[in-house]
């Protein structure tokens, strides 16, 4: 079932044209990889459809309603900064959470936290990169949303925790859940993808089923990226 509809989605900024008339559907139940080389407009596709920026014109539409405040409770984002605030312990981040989304779901959250090696007790500006990461996900993980966001889950996260990582995304998402997610990390993210969709300046450059492409095609999505974005 189509859960968003993307259609014609522009977005100007003074100078820039970040995104220039992108069409996208996203299926319910799906993992898609938005990939795209520094610049080609995930970010700000993400924000958009998480509702945190507006476009200049376009329409999206999710299960067929105009996104807006009632659909936007059905979207978990998780964008690169850090909006936690350093004097907060874990376990602080975990009630501002449970304050501001009716759908978080709180053991799940703590189970997410240990499973991620982290402590309830640490405090945020105490926390590396990596584990910092791992906190965010940890909390966007535990909504109970119908779309998931993550803009760059791996960031910062050393190779072994990358795995890890991807395990938790995968197991912390029931089968009618859909997730987008942004990476450079293509390789590292190849093996739970469903759906791609390669972006290349605001524009869908190539989007598809990821199994099909490396069937068709004899390549993984690594070297698809690889290939898409040779003149890039
Ligand atoms: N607030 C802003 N003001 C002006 N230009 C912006 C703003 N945000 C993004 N841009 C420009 O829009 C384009 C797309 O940026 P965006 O952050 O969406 O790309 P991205 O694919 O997420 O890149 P990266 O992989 O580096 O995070 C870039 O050229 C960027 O400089």
């Amino acid at each position: 079932m189509e859960l968003l509809e993307v259609k014609n989605l522009t977005k100007k900024y003074i100078r820039k044209k970040a995104l220039d008339g992108l069409n996208i559907t996203i299926e319910e139940g799906k993992i898609y990889g938005l990939l795209g080389p520094n610049g080609s407009g995930k970010t700000t596709l993400m924000k958009i459809i998480a509702g945190i920026t507006q476009p200049t014109s376009g329409e999206i539409y999710m299960m067929e309603k105009r996104i807006g405040t009632e659909t936007k409770k059905n979207v978990s984002y998780m964008p690169t900064s850090n909006y936690l605030h350093k004097w907060m312990k874990i376990k602080d981040c975990i009630n501002y959470f449970k304050d501001m989304f009716e759908d978080f779901d709180e053991e799940k959250a703590k189970e997410l936290i240990a499973f991620m090696g982290l402590n309830e007790d640490q405090k945020v500006g105490a926390l590396s990169t990596g584990m910092l990461g791992r906190l965010k996900l940890s909390l966007v993980l535990a909504r109970d949303a119908k779309l998931y966001i993550l803009d760059e889950p791996l960031n910062g996260i050393d190779p072994i925790s990358r795995e890890k990582i991807m395990d938790a995304i995968v197991s912390a998402c029931d089968e009618d859940k859909t997730l987008i997610i942004s990476s450079h990390l293509v390789k590292e993210l190849e093996r739970i993808l469903d759906e791609v969709i390669f972006i290349d300046k605001g524009k869908v450059a190539l989007s598809g089923n990821a199994e099909d492409f490396r069937i068709q095609k004899g390549v993984s999505i690594d070297e698809l990226y690889r290939e898409v974005y040779k003149d890039a």
